[in-house]
């Protein structure tokens, strides 16, 4: 019989008699799967859930340990949602999808892990101030934050960067790793000890499939070709949410906490680029581009050499990142569209193919 404590269960008390304690690896709608000593069981939550809860953070979801009733010809009743050593949430106001909740003001995306794996890429997307945020962020959810400077292979200057992340938070370990070369990944071992559980915490495209996969020793997630234009990538999910790797660490990866990378607080960025916005009062025009028109603050600046065009660029960056976290539903929607389309493309090209086949015949 398999030991819950293999999934991290460190509760030294018995269970009341009669239920039977589980940690939730996947939920989808309102059915759970829930990891026990006797299996993998699916489950549906206790109707006190839908009646008393005040909040969606009242849910389980995947990482939680909850007391179920065990049911050998069906689903299984969860009862209670124990206590979470740590937690990561985001606000819902939709309320869909949760019909049963009209207030809802926090929702759960991961819990009970022990390590948040800050992931940035070491390529031109590579953004101090956003670590910073990202290390707030990973504070406060009770999880022990790692630094992880994910493709290093085609930043042949990293330590650098990797100098001055060390320095600036001393107290945080930090990694440079590349997925596709292996550099690096020794260093992550001590994390992967037994009953240990991770987050990913990064912006799309930062390689956090792409380490899953390393992680697992196997590819369980297709990683597609990433976009030229804007360095990000994407992947199709077709997979679990909370992981066992081979050296019995854990990882947790659900579509909320995907989304987390993205609710990026915009603040603070703006604050850093005074010397560049200060100018644009200067231009000719009110609605100046600062790309090719007459009498450009900005423009001139540069060509004199009192503002430095990699700083100019960095602004740019960060105000394509901004409108970027500030569009991250249409973001989504974007990229479930992108994706149907790929599909839909997909299948006009079989369509086609089948037609010329049959031609053919
Ligand atoms: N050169 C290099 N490229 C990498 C590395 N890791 C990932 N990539 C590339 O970066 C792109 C995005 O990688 P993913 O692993 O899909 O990134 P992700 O964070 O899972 O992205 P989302 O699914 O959108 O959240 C892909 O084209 C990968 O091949 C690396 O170590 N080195
Ligand atoms: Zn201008």
């Amino acid at each position: 019989m398999m030991k819950l404590e293999t999934y991290g269960y460190t509760e030294t008390e018995p269970p009341p008699s009669g239920l039977l304690p589980g940690r939730v690896t996947e939920l989808r709608r309102e059915r759970f799967t829930v990891m026990t000593e006797c299996g993998e069981v699916t489950a549906v939550l206790k109707g006190a859930f839908y009646h008393n809860a005040e909040m969606r953070a009242d849910f389980p979801c995947v990482g939680d340990f909850v007391l179920l009733r065990f049911n050998e010809s069906g689903d299984s009743l969860i009862v209670t949602l124990l206590p979470r050593r740590s937690k990561f949430s985001r606000s819902d106001y939709s309320g869909h999808g949760a019909g049963y909740v009209k207030t809802v003001l926090e929702q759960v995306v991961a819990a009970n892990f022990d390590y948040v794996f800050i992931l940035s890429s070491l390529n031109n997307d590579f953004n101090f101030s956003r670590i910073m945020r990202y290390l707030t962020q990973a504070r406060q959810s009770g999880g022990q934050p790692v630094v992880i400077l994910t493709k290093a292979d085609i930043a042949p200057n990293y330590s650098l960067s990797l100098a001055e992340i060390t320095q600036s938070i001393p107290d945080v370990p930090v990694h440079a790793i590349s997925s596709h070369t292996g550099l690096g990944k020794n260093e992550l071992d001590p994390y992967l000890k037994p009953g240990k559980t991770i987050v990913f915490l990064g912006m799309s495209g930062v390689g956090k499939s792409s380490l899953l996969n390393v992680l697992m020793e196997q590819e369980v997630m297709k990683v597609q070709e990433i976009r030229k234009v804007d360095s990000r990538g994407r992947h199709t999910t077709t997979h679990r949410q909370l992981f066992m790797l081979l050296s019995g660490a854990m990882v947790i990866d659900t579509p909320g906490m995907r989304e987390l990378g993205l609710f990026d607080a915009d603040e603070g960025i703006r604050a850093g680029f005074t010397d560049v916005e200060q100018r644009f009062s200067q231009c000719r025009f009110n609605d100046c581009r600062h790309q090719s028109e007459p009498d450009c603050a900005i423009l001139t600046a540069i060509e004199d050499g009192s503002l430095k065009r990699e700083r100019w660029n960095q602004y740019i960056s960060q105000q394509q990142e901004n409108s970027f976290v500030q569009d991250k539903s249409s973001y989504l929607i974007n990229k479930r569209s992108r994706n149907n389309t790929t599909a839909l493309s997909n299948r006009e090209t079989k369509k086609k193919e089948t037609r010329k086949n049959e031609y053919k015949t």
